[in-house]
């Protein structure tokens, strides 16, 4: 079972929310340079005079780097702490954005943006493995969802605010006052951050290769971070697609609409994402038993948005799409039940870990669903079935959460009849026999 440290308090006090904050903020600068190449690719192919070919090298580096470092990251967090890997990924943000203020050929920019990403990689997972040593269980799904929100905030700076920097002040002073900004926040980091409400650092014993593989290992076998790798996979993949790929072009190009109309709808999935997060995480928060029940709840919602958009005969009218967009922008707020149940179903120091194995499932999902549209796209030339992927990874990802929603079922009930504390009470059903279908014995809470 999960070891916690005995003094964990019912809230966490004040000083608890200004570590958490400063390291949120950490994720904001991540998310306002992640996103910040959205409106300045334009200035960037002209800048380095290079084609939408290579403009999108910028995207699969980041995404790649990014990828390749979540489960190195939760280790890494494990070992030696959140505050020296924060530390450490604002250092990459801030070297990553100087360098491509300076840089002036498209080499040097690949290579900022690759240091830039490995910054970013670092991020999320570190703040939330601090929130882990800081807040209770029952605070935790809030300060995860609120963390998502600064992101959004980060997001919306790097659209018009940006824009506007580049038109007026340009390419070099603009991302070099932010890269300089992200460097001296280690300053804030380095004061205000503490790793534990006791200590300022915190870090494992050095551990051999083969221990690191054990300690994955031991993750990856407890039900409740399948169950999160999966949660993480299905819900927030509908929103990421739209987002950050083809929402704009579905609507433009398959539905009949303006560009600015696109863009305009597609602010609905912020603001959705912004207002849902922390309600459900404070609801959910205090009712963990009901998490579950609500992702099957919302998949089944998402899954007739999807109905609806593509099966609503000719134009989807504007007040449909912003229904579907709404439901569909719940996916990020549901993602963080992934989190939570990473952090309740493993021990302390094996959270980072999974934490990192969860935060693959949605990166997976997106990637999958949206290589698919492009290519479904380019054999049918029609929207409408190569959107039809969307309800295929959903359906997927849902089959996968209810295989390992039984198992991580069981094994709380096989430690409750150990007499095993469990993170979760949960009321036992018919169906719950159905494990035994599974063939598999229950595995460790
Ligand atoms: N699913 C997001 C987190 C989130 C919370 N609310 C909305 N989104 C996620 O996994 N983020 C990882 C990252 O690095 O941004």
């Amino acid at each position: 079972m999960s070891s916690r440290p005995a003094t964990t308090p019912s809230a966490a006090p004040l000083t608890s929310w200004l570590i958490w904050l400063t390291a949120a903020i950490v994720y904001l600068l991540a998310v306002f340079h992640r996103t910040s190449l959205g409106v300045a690719g334009l200035d960037a192919a002209e800048r380095f005079g290079v084609g939408s070919a290579a403009l999108s090298a910028f995207t699969v580096l980041q995404i790649g780097v990014y990828a390749a470092m979540q489960i190195p990251t939760g280790v890494l967090v494990d070992r030696f702490g959140p505050r020296r890997i924060l530390t450490c990924a604002l250092v990459f943000l801030g070297l990553g954005q100087v360098l491509l203020a300076l840089a002036d050929t498209y080499a040097v920019a690949l290579l900022a943006r690759g240091v830039l990403g490995l910054g970013d990689a670092l991020t999320f997972v570190s703040v939330l493995r601090l929130a882990a040593n800081h807040f209770p269980g029952k605070q935790y799904m809030l300060v995860t969802a609120l963390t998502g929100t600064l992101g959004f905030i980060g997001n919306l700076a790097a659209t018009l605010p940006l824009t506007l920097l580049l038109a007026g002040p340009g390419w070099t002073p603009t991302f070099l006052v932010a890269g300089l900004v992200t460097l001296a926040f280690t300053a804030a980091v380095t004061v205000a951050v503490r790793d534990t409400p006791t200590s300022r650092t915190s870090s494992s014993a050095a551990e051999s290769a083969s221990e690191i593989a054990v300690q994955l290992k031991e993750a990856l076998r407890v039900p409740g971070t399948r169950l999160g790798f999966w949660t993480h996979f299905t819900t927030p993949f509908s929103q990421n697609v739209m987002v950050l790929l083809w929402g704009v072009p579905f609507l433009v190009e398959g539905q009949g609409y303006s560009a600015t109309t696109a863009s305009s709808l597609l602010a609905v999935f912020v603001v959705g994402a912004m207002v849902a997060g922390p309600v459900l995480g404070g609801f959910i928060g205090r009712r963990p038993e009901l998490r579950m029940p609500l992702v099957a709840v919302y998949l089944a919602a998402t899954a007739v948005a999807w109905a609806v958009l593509l099966g609503w005969p000719g134009q989807v009218p504007v007040p449909v799409l912003v229904a579907a967009f709404v439901v569909l922008s719940f996916g990020g707020p549901f993602s963080t039940v992934g989190f939570a149940l990473a952090r309740d179903y493993n021990p302390m120091a094996r959270v980072g870990t999974a934490t990192g194995i969860v935060n693959v499932g949605g990166f997976v999902a997106t990637t999958v669903a949206s290589l698919l549209i492009g290519v479904l796209l380019e054999a049918t030339g029609d929207y409408r079935i190569a959107l039809v992927t969307m309800v295929l990874v959903l359906a997927f990802g849902a089959w996968r959460i209810c295989v390992w929603w039984l198992r991580a079922r069981a094994a709380v009930f096989a430690a409750e009849d150990r007499g095993d504390p469990v993170p979760v009470r949960l009321r036992r059903h018919r169906w719950d026999s159905v494990r035994t279908s599974f063939g598999r014995s229950p595995s460790p809470v």
